[in-house]
């Protein structure tokens, strides 16, 4: 990490020998190294901690001295495992998270990667470099759905550039880890190449068992955040895995697996804790990694083990212990000034010596990005005629003997096959007499391919809906009416990515999210949150059953998680790691 201050400059202020540039004064430190509250104040140069203890030396003429009188002084808090782009993008949950006290993220690059190249992703992480706080990378070695030419597009070559940046401090999970778990030699070559270089690996490990895990972490993956249970959570620390706690809008599983702490006898050095890409209307409700520690703390976790598993833990685990995580002399000044242990809302927020947030309100700017310099590799290139063809929309079915294998939503996210006996007509699943059932179907932006499959327990009364919102950005077309799935694919066409609904023939519902197909190109998170609370509204109206619509569209074309998935390359069970329908080209089917 780069530092403004020179360390001589700081042995000077910490010698008294140099003034302070603030000085807070008259507060409770929380010493997440020794564990201890402290009364003691602290002097702050350019961007640095100089100085904690008793002496004022380092008080000057122009020295700010703040009041902390009644308050306890924490290190800003670290968020491990962030997803920037729930509708927000990079800056706007900056702007709705700072001022929670969350001065550190760490942050997947999926989406940008994918949609923009490793070249043009270091253009923006320059350009995300003038966010206030500490905004840092893993990056992804591949994607979450494989697509023809996916191990071109994410280049080990390029890929090591990435992890030699100062903001890159690992590299990110792998959800499809049976890879690793396959000994894929690229993924291990890259997991090590960043171990050489003294980076960490994150990992992914759902429903993976104790025996499975132990090849995972002989692998090299540092972390897993996937345990749904205590015990899974257990079986992680054990296996020298650094153990995060999620307790995300998808999945609120912290009151079931902080079980580990509260029930046990362990040692919470090594465990973390994540909000793992919450939508916007958790982070309103719950917070950020603030709603974490006040969750765990209500839980019964004791205060100051809380507040370690969002600063110092991650922090070391992350091997950025020598800047952030603590409050320490030569540290980054990121601090928070809490009045109480119970809300942990920040009354006064510093990141890098700057008062960046009072009482809930930024204070400082945050930059302008020119969102359109990045949207690169796929603009919709498919003529838009073609989308309005309704045999685009239809399953092809010609023999109403042979049952159709059905996408059954269980829950949010998981889905399984439910073969059903469906009527053939002019060579299509007639789905007339099943109200449960919708078509649903990807579409890669540049008619390259096309897949297709029937899903059930959705949004019955869905007649159209086009999102580029899922984990493949490509156009995911869901329905029960053709013409109203090729009106609501046709608008998200000319609006260059986002969620459109049609009722009929009517737009009910449009968000644009010009930004690689998941983010807005707007500063504003109330934005954001009012889109994603449109969306579950109009959906939930419609009949969606569940808690969390942007999860479901994500997860819906990923090849990783159970049972059915709609992929690039067509309609895949992933268990039986088998295509039950394979995709075709576009082309061939419209444009003849
Ligand atoms: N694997 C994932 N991909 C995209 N967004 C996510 N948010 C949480 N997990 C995610």
């Amino acid at each position: 990490m780069e530092l403004k201050a020179r360390r001589s400059e700081l042995i000077e202020v910490a010698k008294g020998e140099r003034p302070a540039d603030l000085y807070i004064k008259g507060g409770t430190v929380i010493n997440v190294y020794s564990q201890e509250f402290l009364e003691q104040n602290v002097a702050i140069y350019k961007d640095c901690i100089a100085y904690v203890g008793n002496i004022e030396a380092s008080i000057g003429e122009n020295t700010k001295v703040i009041d902390a009188k009644g308050m306890y002084i924490s290190p800003g808090f670290i968020e491990s495992h962030a997803h920037p782009w729930v509708i927000y993008n990079p800056v706007s949950i900056t702007r709705k998270v700072l001022p929670f006290g969350t001065t550190t993220s760490i942050n997947d690059n999926l989406f940008f990667h994918l949609n923009m190249g490793a070249n043009r992703f270091k253009e923006l992480i320059m350009d995300l470099k003038s966010l206030p706080g500490n905004f840092l990378w893993l990056v992804r070695l591949v994607s979450q759905a494989d697509f023809p030419g996916e191990r071109e597009w994410y280049n080990q070559k390029e890929i090591q550039e990435l992890l030699n940046l100062d903001e890159v401090v690992g590299t990110a999970e792998v959800t499809r880890w049976p890879l690793i778990y396959k000994a894929d030699p690229q993924l291990l070559e890259t997991m090590d190449y960043a171990k050489k270089i003294g980076k960490i690996s994150d990992g992914h490990t759902s429903g993976c068992s104790y025996e499975r895990l132990n090849a995972i972490v002989a692998s090299g993956v540092n972390a897993c955040h996937e345990a749904i249970t205590a015990k899974e959570a257990l079986d992680r620390l054990r296996l020298g895995l650094w153990t995060t706690l999620r307790n995300s809008s998808l999945r609120p599983d912290l009151p079931e697996i902080v079980k580990l702490i509260t029930e046990g006898s362990v040692n919470t050095s090594r465990i973390i804790m994540t909000t793992d890409g919450p939508h916007p209307a958790f982070i309103e409700k719950e917070g950020y990694a603030d709603g974490l520690v006040r969750q765990a703390v209500e839980l019964g976790v004791p205060v100051l083990n809380a507040i370690q598993m969002v600063t110092i833990n991650p922090a070391t685990y992350l091997r950025l212990d020598d800047y952030v995580g603590g409050i320490a002399p030569g540290r980054k000044a990121d601090i928070l000034l809490l009045p109480d242990l119970v809300q942990f809302r920040p009354e006064l927020v510093i990141a890098g010596g700057e008062v960046v947030a009072e009482n809930g309100k930024l204070l400082t700017s945050l930059p302008e990005i020119n969102w359109k310099k990045y949207i690169h590799r796929k603009p919709f290139t498919i003529p838009k005629s073609v989308l309005k063809k309704p045999e685009l929309y239809q399953y092809p079915h010609t023999s109403s003997n042979n049952p159709v294998p059905v996408i059954h939503f269980r829950s949010n996210v998981i889905t399984q096959r439910k073969d059903t006996v469906l009527p053939s007509k002019n060579g299509f699943a007639d789905l007339s007499g099943h109200d449960s059932l919708l078509q649903a179907v990807l579409i890669e932006r540049n008619g390259e391919w096309i897949a297709k499959g029937i899903i059930e327990r959705f949004a019955t009364n869905l007649d159209g809906m086009a999102s580029t919102y899922n984990t493949t950005t490509e156009l995911l077309v869901i329905g029960r009416r053709s013409e109203s799935m090729a009106k609501a694919a046709s608008r998200v066409h000319e609006i260059g990515g986002g969620i459109v609904i049609v009722d009929g023939e009517e737009i009910v519902l449009e968000i644009p999210l010009p930004f690689t197909g998941m983010m807005t190109a707007s500063n504003s998170f109330d934005e954001a949150l009012e889109f994603h609370n449109q969306l579950l509204s109009v959906l939930q109206e419609r009949g969606f059953p569940f808690h969390d619509i942007l999860y479901t569209l994500l997860f819906l074309t990923c090849d990783n998680l159970p049972g059915l998935r709609l992929v690039p390359y067509g309609l895949y069970d992933v268990k039986e790691d088998e295509f039950l329908q394979s995709s075709t080209p576009l082309k061939s089917l419209t444009f003849s």
